[in-house]
């Protein structure tokens, strides 16, 4: 959630005005940030200006979130540098709005500091950390405030912690009452690059980023610590050249909203698509209805399940709502033979997803291999069940027709990295979702390198197979085409339960097939599976009791809030 600037505060920027948010959260790492700050200071925007802005910008939030609580007084601890200018120029404004405003000096700041004397000027009160050596006058300002403000430390953070300020951070981070803390820019301990965190830090409730989120917020240690991640908007003028080189974003529920197909009203199942999923096996019976049912629960207009024939007679009574195409198989693992079958059957599909639950038989790889490739297959593949006839879209024997985009999942994805120059057969506009050992059955890399550079290996190989990747996992991370990448802001237990991929897989694929492209398709998918992980243990409980069919039926009630919220 992006925030902007309050409605009575009249910054002056020409470049920038009323209603001028970016469409999307950028990330930036702490030297980005520097850049960022002096163009804008050299385009006009002083620093002294974006510090007013910031801390503006903090009460603004300060005063919609707790504003209504039975009473308003705001405690910050203020370090020494500009992170606790920002919280200095916030409690001023809250004071000169009715608060109690409390400043807790952690570090000595400069007597003739004007933030500070602006803040006592609109009656804040000042305490400082050299003059309560037992802590009693910061336990006595915890008890009685709602809102902690952490200012004490910034991008400006160099691990490890000073003793006298662990000592303070520890102390509030283990005491009985703590208000609600919000960090500024990032909780103070947290390494804004890289990630690290002191384990004194003080894990905050809100975490407020200044102009970008910055990227060791989402990273783990950090990332436990954050809270829910917002964005202060300081309007710096749109048009700085340091703004515009970051390829790195992270996604907001705005974000998607704007990605959710319309459904008009004179809508018919066609309008919607249709997404054909060739997935499941003897092993793994349940994945095609995983998947199906996420996607039809996105808004798809009809989903066909390819299943091996033996596994149709089992899953069809469960799942009233899908049709079906019956493939060649061999002891319940779809056979070489099902790409022909497929390939006939796929003029009005407008997305296709390949792979949850197929198994790992050679047969199916061949299957997987012959539908990539389009070669004939050795034998004359048999036209199984009812749904092959002309009126069902079938192509005439011998015509090829493209592939429509693909999401390829799971065991397909292990069994299309042995097929020879894959990255080329895919039909453009495609999707990959990987989990980390996917993805090193993909790239040759060990799962330890991936997990340790997601990002950069997640780019890299999107930019150079051409097409989408979503590497899962924690902090999941869709990276594009050209090599811009968006991270989902979740870590959750609850998504980590069998079957719970596939769900994510039928998600994308159902977006696709409503005609989202293959960015925006990940990005919505990803995000709102995660949103509906979350939802699911709420409703819950907790995150142990968590099924896959849970993330599903939760689906719409985050559909609901994107749409309504
Ligand atoms: N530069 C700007 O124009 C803007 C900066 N902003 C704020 O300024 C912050 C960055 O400001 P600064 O660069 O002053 O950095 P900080 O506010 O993070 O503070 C740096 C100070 O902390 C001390 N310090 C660093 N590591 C320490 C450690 N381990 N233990 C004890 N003391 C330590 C340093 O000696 C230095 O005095 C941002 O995070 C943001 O909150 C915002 O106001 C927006 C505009
Ligand atoms: N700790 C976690 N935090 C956030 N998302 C997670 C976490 N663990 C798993 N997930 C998500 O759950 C899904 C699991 O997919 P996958 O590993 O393919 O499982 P399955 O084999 O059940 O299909 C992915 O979307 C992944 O991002
Ligand atoms: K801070």
């Amino acid at each position: 959630m992006l925030i902007g600037r309050p409605a009575e505060y009249n910054f002056s920027s020409p470049e920038s005005g009323p209603g001028t948010k970016e469409a999307e959260m950028q990330v930036v790492s702490v030297e980005q940030m520097r850049a960022i700050e002096k163009e804008a200071d050299e385009r006009g925007v002083s620093f002294a200006e974006m510090m007013e802005r910031a801390g503006r910008g903090v009460a603004e939030v300060v005063v919609s979130e707790y504003g209504d609580e039975d009473w308003r007084v705001v405690t910050a601890l203020v370090g020494s540098g500009n992170n606790g200018g920002d919280a200095l120029v916030a409690l001023e404004t809250l004071a000169r709005s009715g608060w109690t405003a409390q400043a807790y000096l952690v570090r000595p700041r400069d007597e003739k500091d004007p933030l500070l004397e602006r803040a006592r000027t609109a009656g804040v009160l000042v305490m400082a950390a050299a003059q309560d050596k037992k802590l009693h006058g910061l336990q006595e300002w915890l008890e009685n405030s709602n809102v902690l403000l952490d200012g004490v430390l910034g991008t400006g953070i160099q691990l490890p912690l000073k003793e006298e300020i662990a000592a303070i951070l520890k102390y509030v981070s283990e005491a009985e009452t703590v208000p609600h803390v919000v960090a500024i820019d990032c909780p103070s301990g947290v390494d804004c690059n890289t990630g690290e965190a002191a384990a004194e830090t003080i894990p905050a409730e809100l975490t407020l980023c200044m102009q970008a989120v910055k990227q060791g917020l989402l990273r783990f240690p950090a990332f436990e610590k954050v809270g829910e991640l917002r964005v202060v908007n300081l309007e710096l003028p749109e048009k700085l050249a340091s703004l515009k080189k970051i390829d790195e974003f992270m996604v907001d529920g705005e974000q998607v909203a704007g990605y959710l197909p319309e459904r008009p009203m004179t809508a018919h199942k066609g309008t919607f698509g249709t997404l054909m999923i060739a997935a499941g096996s003897t092993y793994y019976i349940g994945a095609p209805l995983l998947a199906a049912r996420g996607a039809y629960r996105m808004g798809v207009g009809l989903v066909r399940l390819a299943v091996a024939a033996p596994l149709q007679a089992s899953l069809a009574g469960q799942f009233p709502e899908a049709t079906w195409l019956l493939l060649p198989d061999e002891m319940g693992m779809i056979a070489e033979g099902g790409a022909e079958v497929l390939r006939k059957n796929l003029s009005r599909v407008t997305a296709f997803l390949v792979g949850p639950g197929l198994g790992a038989e050679e047969t199916t790889a061949s299957f997987i291999k012959n539908l990539l490739t389009s070669a004939e297959t050795p034998h004359q593949a048999p036209s199984f069940g009812f749904l092959t006839s002309q009126e069902e879209g079938e192509v005439e024997s011998g015509e090829s027709p493209k592939l429509p985009p693909l999401v390829m999942d799971a065991d397909g994805l292990r069994l299309m990295a042995r097929v020879d120059g894959w990255p080329e057969l895919l039909p453009p506009g495609s999707v990959l979702t990987p989990h980390p050992g996917e993805m090193s059955a993909l790239t040759g890399l060990e799962v330890a390198e991936i997990q340790a550079n997601r990002q950069e290996v997640a780019c890299k190989f999107a930019k150079k197979w051409k097409t989408t990747v979503i590497l899962k996992g924690a902090l999941t991370v869709i990276a594009a085409e050209d090599g811009r990448a968006y991270i989902i802001p979740v870590a959750s237990a609850a998504l980590a339960k069998a079957g719970s991929g596939d769900v994510l897989a039928g998600i994308v694929a159902g977006l696709l097939a409503q005609g989202r492209p293959a960015l925006e398709a990940a990005v919505a998918g990803a995000w709102i599976h995660a949103q509906a992980g979350l939802e699911a243990a709420d409703q819950l409980g907790g995150t142990a009791p968590v099924l896959a069919s849970d993330v599903i039926e939760a689906i719409p009630r985050v559909l609901w809030a994107l749409r309504f919220e």
